[in-house]
């Protein structure tokens, strides 16, 4: 049904890149943010500036993960160790969630200024979802979703969230550890054999390797089919319509 294995009754979908066109707008802000930082640190230590890569840098460091996760990843994989800092530590503080912090305010100014985008084949997807009866819960790593879920209209077509908020309420980890979605799961009351995984983050697909979920599809926008297949993509699909119009996917079954 709708593309799916038989077995599979609950579908859980990430939010930014899968549902909405925000991942991009989460990359523009990261590296806003991390340039700003990265250029005052290479003037201090008298090293050349080298600015984030949103691209390469973004997808294999902080695309999919909890916010503060994604600062400590991507300092980490440049070699600098920063103090963890306190939640609510003001924006541009020299500390992770300082950072992370400072990158919330970016990325909310540039949803206030230029709104949020829902794929029209994502939105018919869950339309779709609903009316056969399939469950349908977002998990998303953002501390923004309920939000983001509200200003596109999709809050009505998702019976649950699991989140950035989540997250920091229940202790759990975040991608690519599978925790939110066998929270998701579990909320939806099935075993995660019967659950389907819809991510377009590496760290996302490997969540979904990792708790052993009935279907992991990776959603492609980006140009990184391959990657999600080796990160842990049953099949990969550039939209989720490709799974209504009975069209055979991007990519092969693993
Ligand atoms: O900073 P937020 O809104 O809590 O989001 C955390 C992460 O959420 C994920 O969904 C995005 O892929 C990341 O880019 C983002 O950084």
């Amino acid at each position: 049904m709708l593309g799916l294995p038989g077995q599979i009754s609950v579908c859980l979908f990430d939010l930014d890149g899968v549902l909405t066109d925000t991942a991009a707008v989460h990359a523009a802000a990261w590296k806003e943010m991390f340039d700003d930082f990265l250029r005052a640190h290479a003037e201090q230590a008298g090293i050349p500036f080298v600015p984030f890569d949103a691209h390469a840098e973004y997808d294999a460091h902080v695309d999919g993960k909890p916010r503060a996760d994604g600062v400590r990843d991507f300092l980490t994989s440049r070699g600098i160790t920063l103090p963890e800092g306190d939640p609510d530590d003001p924006p541009g503080k020299q500390t992770i969630n300082g950072l992370g912090n400072q990158k919330n305010v970016a990325v909310l100014r540039r949803i206030h200024d230029d709104g949020v985008q829902v794929f029209e084949g994502s939105r018919r997807y869950l339309e779709a979802a609903k009316e056969a009866g399939l469950r349908r819960v977002v998990v998303s790593s953002s501390a923004n979703t309920q939000q983001v879920l509200e200003v596109t209209g999709l809050a009505p077509l998702v019976e649950h969230r699991i989140d950035g908020v989540t997250i920091r309420e229940k202790g759990l980890r975040g991608k690519p550890a599978p925790d939110t979605f066998l929270a998701g799961a579990k909320w939806c009351g099935v075993e995660p054999s019967q659950a389907v995984v819809f991510e377009d983050a590496l760290a996302g697909v490997q969540a979904g390797r990792a708790g052993a979920f009935g279907y992991v599809v990776g959603v492609d926008r980006v140009g990184q089919a391959d990657q999600l297949k080796v990160h842990g993509a049953d099949i990969v699909v550039k939209d989720l319509a490709e799974l209504l119009d009975g069209a055979e996917p991007e990519g092969q079954k693993r």
